[in-house]
């Protein structure tokens, strides 16, 4: 991108609450009349993003420019930017017209430019027989114009919009969508957009950019990321996916599941650990046969409008979804094939738990604020800072929070074929990574206990 074309610029932004970190080293650079998604789920800092380029909040670290100028330390009013939010914040007692033109009458302008500008607006969100209504009387989808027509009618270069579909029903927001993509078109400014919803991101982005944990995990088209998930996170947060842990043979094949499949990926290594995605829609599925490369039975088959959504239990033990219009009811045998590009390898972000730690003596060991017994440590002495892996399946958790060493809370759950691979957000506030075959759900408390021969201590 050039850098007259970019009207947002956001470098290594950071943004802590106390000592937490809501937003990590965040660098985005948006281009003049874009519609920008900024999409991931609830908590990952998508509205603190928001809110600091609005002015509302002031960035930790970094710098925030718009237009190449830095507005890190701007206030709002001074910025060239409009928001919209969820909640319509309309002043209950004033008109549509009234609420439309309140910031233009706060700049003094004539009243007959008001007047023409408030019109324009109202025409733009399709509202144009209602500037004497009270906004009370409208429904929520109205309301919303009516929001929408008052940050537009200040001619913002950038228009930023907070959820601001989530409070309508299903149907509104669908039609919303339609309205608000043409509307980003005729005005031509840039909109950036705050979402968890990711069909919505995949309507109306130009670009998405995937947040988790205050860190952004991909920029790109929808079909970038919906094609090409850079990681397991992105892969799992757009669509449904089947996500497997793989073993990259070499060059070209991928053993996953108990078989070797060809692939188009090179460049990962030998042996390498990788996680496999493949979208239920590219998984063929057939009456049993030689060209099946699983073979499996249905366990549950739904209808879901176009297609058929079943589950099927491959003879290895892995749990795949498969989607397609022909329907093989539960309890039939099938055979599975998957073409070599609609297998997704991605590098592994990590392949077990690692902490930085400290040998307090030659049976124990501090990581994650607690004290842990271990195998006895010969060669490094005590006080002694070290590092400290645990493999993902040697982490127990339990129900009761006093059975365990530290606590936490499970905060992403995803399915692995055979497993679940959980993040559990310990109260000593970094994540510890946990495979189990039990079930937990988003937010269960729990104790963490690890067996003294599974931590593996390691000299710095
Ligand atoms: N003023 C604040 N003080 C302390 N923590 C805050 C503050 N504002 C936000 N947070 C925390 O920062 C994290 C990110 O919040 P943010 O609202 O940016 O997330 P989000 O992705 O927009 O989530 P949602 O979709 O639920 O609104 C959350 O854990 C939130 O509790």
């Amino acid at each position: 991108m050039q850098k007259s074309d970019c009207i947002i610029g956001v470098e290594h932004v950071s943004k802590f609450f106390g000592d937490k970190a809501v937003l990590n080293d965040v660098n985005l650079s948006v281009r003049k009349g874009e519609f920008v998604t900024i999409l991931g789920p609830s908590g990952c800092g998508k509205t603190t993003l928001l809110r600091l380029i609005a002015g509302f909040q002031t960035a930790s670290e970094g710098v925030i420019t718009i237009a190449g100028k830095d507005i890190t330390q701007t206030p709002p009013h001074r910025r060239p930017v409009n928001t919209v939010f969820q909640k319509y914040a309309l002043f209950p007692h004033l008109n549509v017209f009234n609420n439309i033109a309140f910031g233009l009458k706060l700049k003094k302008l004539p009243a007959a430019t008001i007047e023409k500008k408030v019109k324009q607006a109202l025409r733009m969100v399709g509202m144009t027989d209602y500037e004497d209504r009270d906004v009370d009387s409208l429904s929520g989808g109205q309301q919303q114009r009516v929001a929408i027509a008052r940050a537009i009618v200040n001619e913002p270069e950038v228009l930023l919009l907070d959820e601001p579909l989530a409070a309508l029903d299903l149907k509104m927001r669908k039609d919303m969508q339609m309205e608000l993509k043409e509307m980003h078109q005729k005005l031509g400014i840039t909109f950036i957009y705050v979402t968890h919803d990711q069909e919505e991101a995949l309507t109306l982005s130009d670009t998405i950019v995937v947040m988790s944990e205050g860190r952004i995990q991909q920029i790109g088209t929808p079909t970038d990321i919906y094609n090409e998930p850079i990681n397991s996170f992105v892969a799992d947060f757009i669509g449904e996916s089947n996500i497997l842990n793989g073993v990259m043979v070499h060059d070209r094949l991928v053993r996953f599941c108990e078989h070797e499949f060809d692939c188009v990926d090179t460049g990962f290594g030998d042996r390498t650990q990788v996680d496999v995605v493949i979208r239920p829609e590219d998984i063929y599925i057939f009456e049993p046969s030689d060209a099946a490369q699983l073979t499996g039975t249905v366990t549950s088959s739904i209808f879901k409008g176009v297609h058929y959504e079943m589950l099927v239990q491959t003879r290895e033990g892995y749990e795949l979804m498969v989607q397609d219009y022909h329907c093989f009811e539960a309890g039939r045998e099938v055979g599975l094939l998957v073409k070599p590009f609609d297998i997704h390898v991605m590098k592994k972000e990590r392949t077990c738990n690692t902490f930085e730690g400290k040998l307090l003596d030659e049976t124990h060991v501090e990581f994650l604020g607690c004290s842990f017994e271990c195998s006895p440590v010969q060669d490094i002495g005590p006080e002694t800072p070290v590092t400290v892996e645990v493999d993902f399946q040697n982490v127990i958790l339990e129900d009761n929070e006093e059975d365990g060493r530290l606590t936490g809370e499970v905060k992403f759950i995803l399915y692995k074929g055979n497993h679940y691979h959980l993040t559990v957000f310990t109260d000593w506030d970094e994540d510890i990574f946990v495979d189990t075959n039990d079930v937990w759900d988003d937010g269960d408390r729990v104790g963490i206990r690890i067996a003294p021969e599974n931590i593996r201590v390691i000299k710095r």
